[in-house]
């Protein structure tokens, strides 16, 4: 029987190969690409409603992400570092003439139906869906700087599944067209910045088996934040379709 190792704090570190290899293979095991639900939305198998109930649920994701990015940022003490990181809450939020990934967002909501103000209060949003989202930037706020770094790694795996949207929706989806997948077109370039610069920094940076196993562990996390929101999607909006009190009902 394979022994489970938990305490790793004796054993030799990984070569630079080797974990870079461990972090990516947590992709191939679970990323979120291999959901049922992404598979469904992709392949435009989805009924708009359903399309709309993803649209409503990922606004949480995409506006927690800037949050938990300042929350890391008010715990690092280089300057370099914060100088770096900060164009990741500008590439959200928007900056002077740049409306940012949110407003591009809220596109999408608008040509699927919704008020901007009824997506913003996140109010329809499933419980799961703010549970998830909450506990990310909880977990970059508690755990060491490294390990929060760590955590946004699933973005090495972003663009592999946003090339595959955009395809999959233009083609399948009479309500999507260029301008409403302009949010995942511009991630195309923005992600690779910021996964090349987090996984230098792990690399650099975890120095100890414990620490890389930490790192490797946070990747695992991180997919499991996103897997958690899709299983909740199926939930209430596929199979068995049990939409809890308060969420948003297709009318
Ligand atoms: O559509 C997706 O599958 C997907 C996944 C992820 C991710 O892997 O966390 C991000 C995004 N999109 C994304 O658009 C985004 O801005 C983003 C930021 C982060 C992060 O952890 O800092 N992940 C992701």
């Amino acid at each position: 029987m394979n022994q489970i190792v938990t305490d790793w704090r004796d054993a030799a570190p990984l070569s630079r190969v080797d974990f870079e290899a461990a972090i990516r293979n947590v992709g191939v095991e679970r990323y979120h690409d291999k959901h049922e639900f992404h598979k469904l939305l992709h392949g435009g198998k989805l009924k708009k409603p359903q399309v709309a109930a993803w649209a409503l649920n990922r606004y949480c994701y995409q506006e927690a992400v800037p949050r938990k990015d300042a929350a890391f940022m008010s715990r690092v003490h280089d300057r370099e570092l914060r100088r770096e990181w900060i164009h990741r809450i500008h590439d959200h939020d928007g900056l002077g003439e740049e409306a940012g990934g949110i407003e591009r967002w809220l596109v999408l909501t608008d040509a699927l139906g919704f008020p901007r103000d009824y997506v913003t209060s996140r109010r329809g949003a499933l419980p799961a869906t703010k549970f998830a989202v909450e506990a990310y930037v909880r977990f970059v706020v508690e755990q060491p700087l490294v390990v929060a770094v760590a955590s946004s790694l699933t973005e090495l795996f972003a663009p592999s599944i946003h090339r595959e949207r955009i395809v999959g929706m233009l083609e399948n989806y009479d309500f999507v067209d260029d301008h409403v997948m302009a949010y995942f077109k511009r991630r195309l370039s923005q992600a690779p910045r910021d996964s090349d610069f987090a996984l230098a920094y792990v690399l650099d940076n975890a120095r100890t088996r414990e620490e890389q196993e930490a790192c490797v562990a946070a990747v695992r996390f991180k997919c499991d934040v996103l897997w958690a929101q899709l299983d909740a999607l199926h939930h209430a909006y596929v199979t068995p379709g049990l939409i809890p009190p308060g969420a948003w009902r297709p009318e």
